[in-house]
């Protein structure tokens, strides 16, 4: 990145629960990741890899055990002022449109809501005119008296749009934001978020298990495994020639792509369920499902899957970044060992 300015970043960031009986998830266990302005980046992985954390604790929702969340080059402090300024640049948006609208409130007032806990009382009616036509919400004043339930799914997560894009962000956080929509308008949504990007140079990072979403819209795409990032790079680079075995399993059974689908031609079935956070296996944490492993191909480095964490993979590093003793074997990368 050759910019910090209005890039959200991510440090060794680390986010641990206390559990009964004195145990303790890791579910964010070191992750480094940017997301500058007019870049999309997806977040990709299986329920439970700590994908929601991390995206809580960027946007201070969730205080970090350790590492740093910074944006435009300054820590995130956690004061209530601090935080209310730090949310006019990076908003949320959430997976379900129904949960986040209040029934009784008008699309008017749920727009508007973001101006008035900002207290920027000028021109609110033209401010919440051009957020809904931003979101594609046209003639917007057509949709001020409209409630929830009369629009249709995709109208309602336009709304949600339109309340983030209000207060004139720098980024994006959208945990899920196509989950609860019909596949018929999922497209519209995305291209509504490819649209803000580039006309308007707005960032994104977009929480997904859709690996065909991250597909069509992402610039970047991080893979998380259980707490770290696991492989990230260019969509194209990482969906059309995986690299970690994770990713590789993941692409193999995504059913549409043609072009990601010619990377793997077998379907690769992951021995065992994702491993609690609270019990991270010691060296690879993958190790224990790895199909290279099972398979005998990763001998020569067994030794140190056992026994060798991988390090944290760094952004200012080369663009497509693997946390693998194998892929480090067969690549010559230097920077993966621990
Ligand atoms: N408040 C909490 N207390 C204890 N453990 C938690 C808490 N929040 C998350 N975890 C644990 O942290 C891990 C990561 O959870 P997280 O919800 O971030 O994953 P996810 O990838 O977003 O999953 P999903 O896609 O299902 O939302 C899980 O093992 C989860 O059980």
């Amino acid at each position: 990145m050759s910019s910090e300015e209005k890039t959200l970043t991510a440090r060794d960031l680390r986010v641990e629960f206390g559990l009964p009986g004195g145990r303790v998830a890791r579910a964010v266990d070191g992750v480094d990741l940017d997301v500058a302005p007019g870049e999309i980046v997806a977040l990709a992985g299986e329920s439970g890899c700590g994908k929601t954390t991390l995206a809580r604790t960027l946007l201070g929702l969730e205080r970090a055990t350790g590492g740093t969340v910074a944006f435009d080059g300054v820590p995130l402090r956690y004061s209530t002022r601090a935080l209310k300024a730090y949310r006019r640049q990076v908003q949320l948006v959430l997976q379900d449109p129904t949960g986040a609208l209040n029934p009784r409130h008008t699309v008017y007032d749920a727009v508007a809501e973001g101006l008035r806990i900002h207290k920027i009382h000028d021109d609110e009616p033209g401010r919440v005119a051009e957020a809904l036509s931003r979101a594609g919400l046209r003639p917007p004043e057509q949709f001020f008296l409209a409630y929830p339930h009369e629009l249709s799914g995709g109208q309602r997560q336009r709304v949600v749009i339109a309340g983030a894009l209000v207060l004139q962000p720098s980024l994006l956080v959208a945990d899920e934001p196509v989950a609860s929509l019909d596949a018929s308008v999922r497209g519209e949504i995305l291209s509504l978020l490819l649209r803000l990007k580039e006309e308007q140079g707005l960032g994104a990072l977009v929480i997904t298990h859709d690996l065909g979403l991250a597909w069509s819209i992402a610039d970047r795409i991080a893979i998380m495994y259980l707490g770290r990032i696991v492989e990230q790079g260019p969509v194209e680079q990482v969906l059309t020639a995986p690299r970690h075995p994770y990713t590789r399993a993941l692409v193999s059974v995504l059913p549409a792509a043609p072009a990601v689908k010619a990377a793997v031609a077998e379907p690769i079935v992951l021995a065992g369920e994702l491993p609690d956070a609270s019990k991270i296996p010691g060296g690879c944490r993958f190790r224990p499902r790895c199909q290279e492993v099972a398979s005998g191909n990763a001998a020569a480095v067994l030794h140190q899957c056992s026994g060798e964490d991988l390090h944290v993979l760094g952004p200012e590093a080369e663009p497509h970044l693997v946390a693998c003793h194998l892929d480090r074997a067969l690549h010559g990368d230097a920077k993966m060992a621990a």
